[in-house]
Order: C-alpha cells, then sequence, then structure tokens
C-alpha cells in the first residue's frame, strides 16, 4: 500500500488558505487531490468555495480541526479520502492550532496516511497588525514546513522586506516562498521526498484548548433568503467593529444579483459569483461581537438600482 501524503495548510484568518488550495486543485496536473476543509462557523463558506473543483472533500464544519480529540475524528476523514486521491490537504480553519492538527495527522493509526509537512500561509499586509494583537502566534511559523508569504501584490517593497525579515527569523529555517493570490507550484508540495516532522510538537500542545488563539473568538452565522439591501448592508459594513477580523459568504441582493464577500481585517471586497444562488450566507468571526446578528436582520430589504453604487465600488469585475 503507498500510504498517501496528508498536508496541512494553516494561516490566520483570511491569509489565503482557500485561495491557495483552489490554485492547488486548478494546477495540480493530473494529481487527484483530496480535501478536508474546516470551517469555525457552522455554514462551511469555504467548502463552498472550493467545490465543484475537488476530486474529493469531506468538511468539517462547526468545531475546529485542532479540538478533534476524540480518537477517531480526524483519523476518520482521512480514511474516507486515502483509497481515492495521491495526496490530501487538510485547510485548517485560520484560527485552529497548526501543531495540534500536524500532530493529529502524525499521530494517526492508519497504515495508509502519511505526513506531508505543514504549510502556512502569511499575509504579508496583515501580517504586522495580526502579530501584534495575538504573539502567540509566531510560534505557527516556527513549526511550519514551508512559508507562504502571500499577498505581495498589496505591499511595497520596503513592507515586505520588512515582512519578510521577520518571518525568515520566525520560521526557524522553513523554506519561504512569496506569492499572490496562493500561486505557488505545486510540486513543492507534492513531490516532497523529505517530510520532516515539526519537532516542537508535544502532546502538551494538545491539552489546554483554552490557550489556543480561537478561543477568544467567536463566529456568527447569518442566513436569509430575503434579499439584502445594499445602503444598508455597506452602512453596516463600513461601520463595523474592530473586533470583526474576517466576514466570509455570499451576499444575495435580490433582483441585483448574489455577490461573494470577502473582508479580511480591513479589506473589504465583492466578487461576483456563479453559484446562482438567492440565499445570503455569511459568516463572521471576531471578538466582543454581540449585537450584530441584529444588525444584520436591520439589512435585510430591496434597494433601488441606485443604492448598488456603493457595493459596485467595492466589486472586483
Ligand atoms: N490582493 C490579494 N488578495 C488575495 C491574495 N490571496 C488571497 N486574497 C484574497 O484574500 C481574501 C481571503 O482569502 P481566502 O483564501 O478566503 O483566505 P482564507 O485563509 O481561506 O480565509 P479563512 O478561511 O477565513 O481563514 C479573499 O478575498 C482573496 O481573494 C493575494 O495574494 N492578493
Amino acid at each position: 500500500m503507498v500510504a498517501v501524503p496528508v498536508i496541512v495548510l494553516a494561516g490566520f484568518l483570511g491569509a489565503g488558505k482557500t485561495t491557495l488550495l483552489n490554485h492547488l486543485l486548478r494546477a495540480g496536473g493530473g494529481t487527484r487531490i483530496g480535501v478536508v476543509v474546516n470551517d469555525f462557523g457552522a455554514v462551511n463558506i469555504d467548502a463552498m468555495a472550493v467545490a465543484g473543483q475537488v476530486d474529493s472533500m469531506v468538511s468539517l464544519s462547526n468545531g475546529c480541526v485542532c479540538c478533534v480529540t476524540d480518537g477517531g475524528g480526524l483519523d476518520d476523514v482521512l480514511g474516507k479520502l486515502t483509497g481515492a486521491v495521491d495526496v490530501i490537504v487538510v485547510e485548517a480553519s485560520g484560527i485552529a492550532e497548526p501543531q495540534a492538527v500536524a500532530q493529529q495527522v502524525l499521530g494517526s493509526a492508519d497504515p495508509a496516511v502519511d505526513y506531508g509537512g505543514l504549510v502556512e500561509v502569511v499575509d504579508a499586509v496583515e501580517f504586522t497588525a495580526t502579530r501584534a494583537r495575538h504573539p502567540e502566534l509566531d510560534k505557527h511559523l516556527a513549526v511550519a514546513d514551508l512559508v507562504v508569504l502571500n499577498k505581495i501584490d498589496r505591499v511595497d517593497a520596503a513592507e515586505l522586506a520588512e515582512v519578510f525579515a521577520v518571518v525568515t527569523e520566525l520560521a526557524d529555517g522553513a523554506a519561504i516562498v512569496t506569492t499572490e493570490h496562493g500561486r505557488l507550484d505545486p510540486g513543492l508540495l507534492f513531490d516532497r521526498r523529505e517530510r520532516p516532522k515539526p519537532a516542537q510538537l508535544s502532546f502538551d500542545d494538545l491539552e489546554d484548548h483554552s490557550q489556543h488563539v480561537h478561543a477568544a473568538y467567536q463566529s456568527i452565522v447569518f442566513e436569509s433568503d430575503e434579499p439584502m439591501h445594499p445602503e444598508r448592508l455597506m452602512a453596516f459594513l463600513d461601520g463595523r467593529p474592530e473586533g470583526v477580523f474576517r466576514i466570509k459568504g455570499y451576499v444575495h441582493f435580490g433582483r441585483h444579483g448574489t455577490l461573494e464577500l470577502q473582508v479580511v481585517g480591513g479589506f473589504l471586497r465583492f466578487r461576483p459569483t456563479r453559484s446562482g444562488s438567492h440565499r445570503t450566507s455569511l459568516v463572521l468571526i471576531g471578538v466582543d461581537m454581540s449585537g450584530l446578528e441584529e444588525q444584520l436582520v436591520g439589512c435585510v430589504g430591496e434597494g433601488e438600482e441606485q443604492a448598488m453604487f456603493a457595493v459596485h465600488r467595492h466589486t472586483e469585475s
């Protein structure tokens, strides 16, 4: 039996994991890629984002993969994929502890599972601010086998050099590649001959889940079959509290169609989607988010044509 490499794809909220995964799925050639997606919110937006491009996918939603400690958890999921694919990518939610996920793969009792390394995606734009809020994230870089410094199109050369220097120091000898939209050479992942095990890992890393970054984070899911009012929603988004670091999902604007929404820190972008869905489905992740669900309910309503201007200003063509 040939064991299937299982790559753990980690990185803070919005760093570009799903984007990188979609790139691998498009650029992977004949490699059959199995995917395990794990979203923190109860609605699995990531599963929707990669659906249709993947050979086999299993999604774990409403719980964090790094906290699946009841033995079978991840192993059961991997077992469903190993027979059907050449490589498996486990996309950990943006606030999962990557070393805990890697530890689960390393500890797999399934002989068909081979640990394929830990890839940590870093958002070059948000890196410094995120690090200031979460110094504990430094250790995520220390255990990575490959660091992907992403979104380099959004920083200038001086900022990139500065971030690169800090990442190099923290990455403790791991390879670092810079990317735009996660476009890295799939050969870097699938042809790995050496698969160094993260030496720093111990079961202690797994024991106290209250220490995990996500212990402080909450997620809110908002879903509606009624259209969203463009101006009201934009006012909500423009005035969102600082604690709301990440919003992702789909917004249905009634006769104006459905757009994908991505918010990462101060970045906000709508994107056309081919989903054809007539439903709003959003996950908000952050801290201090009380009252936001009610505010979103207040954004429901049909808007006039000109009300879409505010949305179009933030829409990728
Ligand atoms: N400009 C730019 N935007 C990017 C790049 N990579 C990703 N993005 C955008 O960043 C946003 C977040 O990307 P995702 O791939 O969803 O991030 P993620 O890490 O999967 O997010 P979570 O699952 O919430 O942790 C999306 O709007 C992407 O289009 C990049 O290299 N450059």
